[in-house]
């Protein structure tokens, strides 16, 4: 196997891993399957589990079979494929990995992809720098880093010291996969290719903003690693929902370009208000899903939470005031990701008593299972009588029949590119670390263990804490709660 003039090679840490199993190789399937990838690039995965070339091609087809739709293109996607056992805390395996490049002819264009667990992320760069396999002697060489970049700010900045020592800037790709969702752009263009929605996109007319991520599963078979590295505030709070909070909440960039974007972003992420922890009870929850200290690989007595919410302001011109809750879980109700944006009413109830005149308007932004954008108005019931019932107006993104592209997808691809528009920039990585970090530590304080909910339903009660003594409830569903007591 040789790779060619512009082509390159995916060498993935952590190949045998949940996020390589389930994103990163059926990405790189359907790229493959798109013509994407150059007829010579070989993919190769790393791990400590003893695969060969042979035995790892078996188990990555028997594990795309049930993963990917249609497998026509299976068996030139798999000659692909090569591994190299080994530990990445060992420095055999970076020489062993030096010949393996030499070897197969991919000195020109390199990705290393990072797809193990942050606390080894300085070894790998170090380990790669040793045997000088970062260096840009003919080709390129960038370095994916999966998310969490470190496990809290003074490790990301140790990170960061780290890969400035061996890697420019343009060859790190902070990966944050929520940004590569379609669905994730699209708040974007809703937001600044209309105009409909900007003059209302403030504190006059916006009550408050929820961002929930609900999974239905639990910990899904890596139990050790995130009950010692994660945590629903660092898993997903700290990176996904704080970028879904950024885009929402942004200023118009003054073009698409990576540092445009990521400009806007990070001052959003710095605007915001420090978490008051004397008053943590109201500011931010924490539980676990019943069960989770049995599973395998949890520590007895683990605080680890598998839910988290949080009320943040950003404290700008445009959104003073404005609470954002972010909420995420476990072993919830449901899956689904979504904004609902809530107005505030209307200054006057012409008809009240008429249905549903006091209700306020809701922009409801479905990020996955549904790419969907719904507003509920308040409209007149067909008849004779005046009285009015909520109404939605659908928008909604995608056609039946139309294929979504899977957010790694887009990422992996980009990498191949070198377009870094939806990688992140280290100032965003540490901002968002400022925000979550002293919320985490003083949880990390707390003898109290975290509140219990039982696995199937929305979380703990105590989550409404966040909304203070407001009426407000979370939202859990893109469906109108009041639609139909409107038409009743
Ligand atoms: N899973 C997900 O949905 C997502 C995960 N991420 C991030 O991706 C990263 C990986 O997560 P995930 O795949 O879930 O983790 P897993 O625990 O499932 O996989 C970890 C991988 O690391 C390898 N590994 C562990 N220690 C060593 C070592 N010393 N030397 C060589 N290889 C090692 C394991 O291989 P082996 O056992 O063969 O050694 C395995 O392939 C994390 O940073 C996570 O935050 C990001 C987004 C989503
Ligand atoms: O980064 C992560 O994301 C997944 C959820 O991703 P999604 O695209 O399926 O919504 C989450 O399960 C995982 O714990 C976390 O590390």
């Amino acid at each position: 196997m040789t790779c060619g003039n512009i082509s390159h090679a995916y060498v993935i840490f952590g190949a045998t891993g949940n996020l390589a199993t389930h994103k990163l190789l059926p990405a790189l399937y359907q790229l493959h399957c798109q013509g994407q990838l150059a007829a010579d690039v070989e993919i190769l995965g790393c791990g400590r589990s003893p695969f060969t070339q042979a035995t790892w091609q078996a188990e990555v087809r028997a594990k795309l079979v049930g993963l990917v739709e249609g497998d026509a293109h299976l068996d030139g996607f798999i000659q692909r494929l090569d591994y190299l056992a080994g530990s990445l805390t060992d420095p055999g395996f970076y020489q062993a990995l030096h010949t393996w490049v030499g070897d197969n002819g991919c000195e020109n264009n390199v990705i290393f992809y990072l797809s193990v667990s942050p606390d080894l992320y300085v070894g790998v760069t170090d380990g790669l720098a040793n045997v000088g396999l970062l260096q840009e002697t003919s080709g390129w060489r960038r370095m994916v880093i999966e998310k969490p970049f470190g496990y809290d700010l003074p490790s990301a900045q140790a990170l960061q010291r780290s890969l400035e020592q061996h890697l420019k800037e343009e060859q790190i790709y902070r990966i944050d996969h929520y940004v590569g969702k379609a669905s994730v752009q699209n708040l974007l263009v809703l937001r600044f290719a209309n105009v409909i929605l900007e003059p209302l996109w403030n504190r006059h007319y916006i009550d408050h903003v929820q961002i929930t991520h609900s999974e239905t599963v639990g910990v899904d078979g890596r139990a050790s690693y995130y009950d010692r590295s994660g945590g629903a505030m660092r898993d997903m709070i700290q990176s996904h929902l704080l970028q879904v909070l950024a885009l929402l909440a942004m200023e118009p960039p003054v073009s698409q370009t990576a540092e445009a974007l990521r400009d806007e972003k990070v001052k959003v992420l710095k605007s915001i208000r420090p978490v008051d922890v004397s008053q943590l009870a109201t500011h931010a929850v924490r539980a676990q899903y019943a069960g989770y200290q049995q599973e395998e690989g949890v520590t007895a007595g683990s605080h680890t939470e598998t839910y988290a919410a949080l009320q943040l302001y950003v404290d700008n011109w445009r959104w003073q005031g404005v609470p954002f809750y972010l909420r995420t879980g476990k072993g919830l109700a449901e899956k689904r990701s979504m904004v609902s944006v809530c107005f505030k009413p209307a200054p006057v109830s012409l008809f009240q008593g008429q249905g549903a005149s006091a209700l306020p308007n809701w922009l409801m932004i479905g990020i996955q299972p549904e790419d969907a954008v719904r507003m509920e108005i308040t409209a007149k019931v067909p008849g004779l009588e005046m009285r009015t019932r909520q109404i939605t107006m659908d928008a909604s993104v995608s056609s039946p029949g139309e294929r979504k592209a899977e957010a790694y997808e887009e990422l992996l691809l980009d990498v191949i590119k070198g377009d870094r528009a939806l990688f992140l920039r280290y100032d965003e990585v540490t901002a968002a670390w400022q925000v979550v970090d002293p919320v985490m530590q003083a949880w990390s304080l707390d003898e109290h263990p975290p509140l219990q909910y039982p696995l199937g339903s929305w979380g703990p009660k105590a989550a409404e804490r966040v909304f203070g003594d407001s009426l407000r409830v979370w939202r859990h569903s893109l469906a109108c709660n009041n639609c139909l007591a409107g038409k009743a």
